[in-house]
Parts: C-alpha cells; structure tokens; sequence
C-alpha cells in the first residue's frame, strides 16, 4: 500500500502533498495525482512532522516490566508522536555485556517503534562483547548514582570513554558530581509519602553545582581521547554552557524545560528525579538555551516508576518521571502560542538527533527517507491527563497542562498509532537488525 497526504503544512510553513511507498517517502511535491492503490489522507490544516527521536529511555525490561514493557513504552511512544526510542542500561542484568544487549535486543521486538539499545558501564563490564554489538550509543554512563546505582568512578569513567573513542560510539553521560551534594538537606522535613512530601528537598540535596562540575570533568575526558560526548538531561544552564565550552552536545528533558522548584513541593516524590527540578530562573535559562539554539535536542528521560513505589517518603521514593507520550505534544503547544517556531521544534525533537547519533535515513521529511512521520491539528491543544496516557504507570508530572497530540503516527511506512488505536507494526533496531548480523 502507498499513502498519499494532500496538502499537509510542513514544519517550515510549505504546504506539499506527501507519497510513501513501502517504508520510505517517495514524493514530496505541491501536487500529486493519486493512485488507485493510495490511502489518501487529506491533511489540509494540518501538519506533518518526521517522527520524533528519543534519544533517552527507560522501557525497564528485562529486569522491571511491573513499570514498563517494551509494549507499554513504545504505545505511549507512538501515540505520542515518536518513532525511535533509545533505551538505556540500567535494566536487570545491566546492558554491559554482549549477552546482555542480546537478551533486551529479544524482548524489544515487541517495540511498535524503532528502537536503539545503549550499553553500559560497571566494574565488571564486558567491554569486547558489549562493543561487538550494534550499540546506540555508550550511556547513559552515570556519574554520581541513579536508578539502578551504576555509579563509576573517575579511571572507569576514562577507561570507558576511551574504549568508545576507539570503537567510534557517542559516549552519553549522566553528569552529577555526588561529592557537590548537599548534606544538609537531610537535615530539612521532608513531609509526608507521595504527593505529601516535598521534593523541594531532592532539588536543595542534588545541587545544581554538582552538574557543570561533572560536564566539565565529562567533556575534558572526552576531549583527552577524542571521543564525542553527548550530555544527558542537562538541567543548568551551567551544565549547558559548559558542555558547549567544551564541544560536546547535550539534550534537556521536558520536566527541566516546563517544572521548576516551584512544582517540586507539590508533586512530591512525583517530582523527584535525576537531575531534581531547579529554580525557575534556571528553567527559564534552559527555554532560553532550546530556544537560541544551544541546546541540541529535547529527550525525555522517560522514567516509569509505580504509584506504589512513588507513594512513599521522599528519601525512600526512586527518581524518575514518565514523559515519552507528552514532549512532543507540549512543544507544540509553545508552538502554538509563539513561544517557539514549528522548524525550531522540528530540528531539537527529530533532526538534531538524527545528525548526532548518526540515523541518516530518519529525522526528515524528505524523498528517500524512511517514512517516519506525525500528522497532527495544531490547534487541537487538549488537557493532558495521566489516565489517558499509555505509559504502564499511569502517571503523568505534567497532568492539567497542555498538549496538541498526534492523530497518525507512521514508522517506516507503517501506521503504528491513529485516533487512539494501535497497529501491529514491529520496530526495528535503527543500527541493525540481529538478521542482519547473523
Ligand atoms: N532520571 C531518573 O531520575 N531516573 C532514571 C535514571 C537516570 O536517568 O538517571 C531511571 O531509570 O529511573
Ligand atoms: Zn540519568
Ligand atoms: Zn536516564
């Protein structure tokens, strides 16, 4: 089947009718006949982007499909308008060794999006094994502790980053420094379990300092061995500026750019993740940043926890929110009041990404590139509630804000997601399939 879209707005403003046929986008022009063999869909007022690429996941399997599957993730993916997922180490076992990748890279085929599979590093990774395989990237490699507690520590930090320098793979960080922690937050009343408590507290212990700290020892190690750093939720314009100074690309959450401080005592342990929520000015520096330019990308970080696991004290919670299905609906919600323009959007959502992690064929709508597409109505804007989301917990940091969420979303060519329902397209590894290496 081919797919015709008919007077479809592009993100730069041009109106063209889209043809795909098979997995790939053929035409891309101001009018074309259609065939009988075409759907068509008439899409005028409204709007076609490339599918979206999350650089940063947790679908949490193997090891914790009580927070997430690789189904559940990928649906809440698709009906949020992105097409490639990148998920990272910290499962059971840890992605460390070739094993390892293999055994995730199995349970991933139940992903209806494309999907990359990052490696990561312990002391007693396997490094030969882990590099034989296509990897997305080496990362997220922590820093400082996070879900997971895969910490290391400064010459495995180096020893990792050149490793991945030689084997030619963007090394991702997690940059904290837990040394810079402040002690004397423990000090402070944390309030009640979940909502009670206030992850005020969270954001006071993880300082905002330790974060520039860490870039800037990331991006020297980097530069030692000629290995391009990519940094994870920068959530400082500190860490930002640093992680420029020094050459590498970075990536900011949703949460960093839309909640500050100044939610974190009302969410509670719902509001605590790593890196914490920061003052408002600092989140306003981060828009700043996307706004400008200098922020690289959006990724979500999208970190299913339980409500049972978060309805606890603020020390005893895990870190982490969802956010796959909303990041690209509140972007264009700024959008579409002027805060930011379509291109702009575009570019730090699909494109940007693309280009870093090295996936030519996606993140553009253009003719031989892989049809991986979201029609939306920009002025369809909705309330985002957790219970319409579908992500496996049920929860949402940014419930009662706004979204303009897709109506078709397409990953090579398939519908994967339209008007809610789901399709039964299988992603693939956007590095390799396991037939392909056989
Ligand atoms: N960000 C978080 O607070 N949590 C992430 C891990 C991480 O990215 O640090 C998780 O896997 O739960
Ligand atoms: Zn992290
Ligand atoms: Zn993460």
């Amino acid at each position: 089947m081919s797919l015709l879209v008919t007077d479809v707005t592009l993100a730069d403003g041009r109106v063209r009718d889209v043809r795909v046929e098979g997995e790939t986008v053929v035409a891309v022009e101001e009018s074309l006949e259609p065939r009988d063999d075409d759907r068509v869909v008439n899409a005028s007022e409204k709007m076609l982007f490339p599918g979206a690429i999350d650089a940063h996941v947790h679908f949490r399997e193997p090891g914790f499909s009580h927070k997430e599957t690789w189904e559940t993730g990928s649906q809440s993916a698709a009906a949020g308008g992105v097409t490639v997922v990148a998920d990272q180490p910290n499962t059971t076992p840890p992605t460390t060794t070739g094993e390892a990748f293999d055994e995730k890279e199995a349970l991933a085929a139940a992903s209806c999006v494309d999907f990359g599979i990052s490696g990561g590093v312990t002391p007693d990774w396997d490094p030969d094994s882990l590099f034989d395989r296509p990897l997305f990237a080496l990362g997220e490699v922590f820093l400082a502790d996070s879900t997971g507690d895969m910490g290391i520590d400064a010459d495995l930090f180096a020893d990792a980053v050149s490793r991945a320098a030689d084997a030619d793979v963007t090394v991702t960080v997690h940059a904290e420094d837990a040394d810079l922690f402040d002690e004397s937050a423990r000090d402070r009343d944390a309030g009640g379990t979940g909502e009670a408590a206030d992850a005020d507290v969270w954001s006071q212990y993880r300082a905002a300092e330790a974060e520039a700290a860490a870039v800037e020892r990331a991006v020297e190690v980097g530069s030692d061995s000629g290995a391009a750093i990519h940094i994870a939720h920068t959530s400082t314009p500190e860490g930002v500026d640093a992680a420029k100074a020094g050459g590498a690309t970075c990536e900011v959450t949703p949460h960093h750019l839309f909640l500050s401080r100044e939610d974190a005592t009302e969410l509670g342990t719902y509001g605590r993740m790593n890196p914490p929520l920061r003052s408002e000015e600092r989140r306003a520096g981060m828009w700043e940043r996307l706004v400008s330019g200098e922020i690289d990308i959006v990724a979500t970080d999208h970190a299913p926890h339980t409500r049972a696991e978060k309805d606890v004290g603020l020390w005893d919670a895990p870190s982490g929110v969802p956010g796959v299905e909303t990041m690209l609906p509140l972007l264009l919600e700024r959008a579409r009041n002027d805060d930011i323009s379509y291109e702009r959007v575009r570019d730090v959502t699909a494109a940007n990404a693309a280009e870093i992690f090295d996936l030519p064929s996606k993140g553009r709508v253009a003719v031989g590139n892989d049809a991986d597409l979201v029609l939306f109505d920009p002025d369809d804007s909705r309330e985002i509630r957790g219970s319409d989301l579908h992500s496996n917990c049920g929860w949402t940091p940014f419930e009662g804000m706004r979204g303009v969420f897709p109506e078709m979303t397409v990953v090579r060519g398939n519908v994967v997601y339209e008007d809610g329902a789901f399709g039964d397209a299988t992603g693939e590894n956007v590095r390799a399939s396991v037939a392909d290496r056989v």
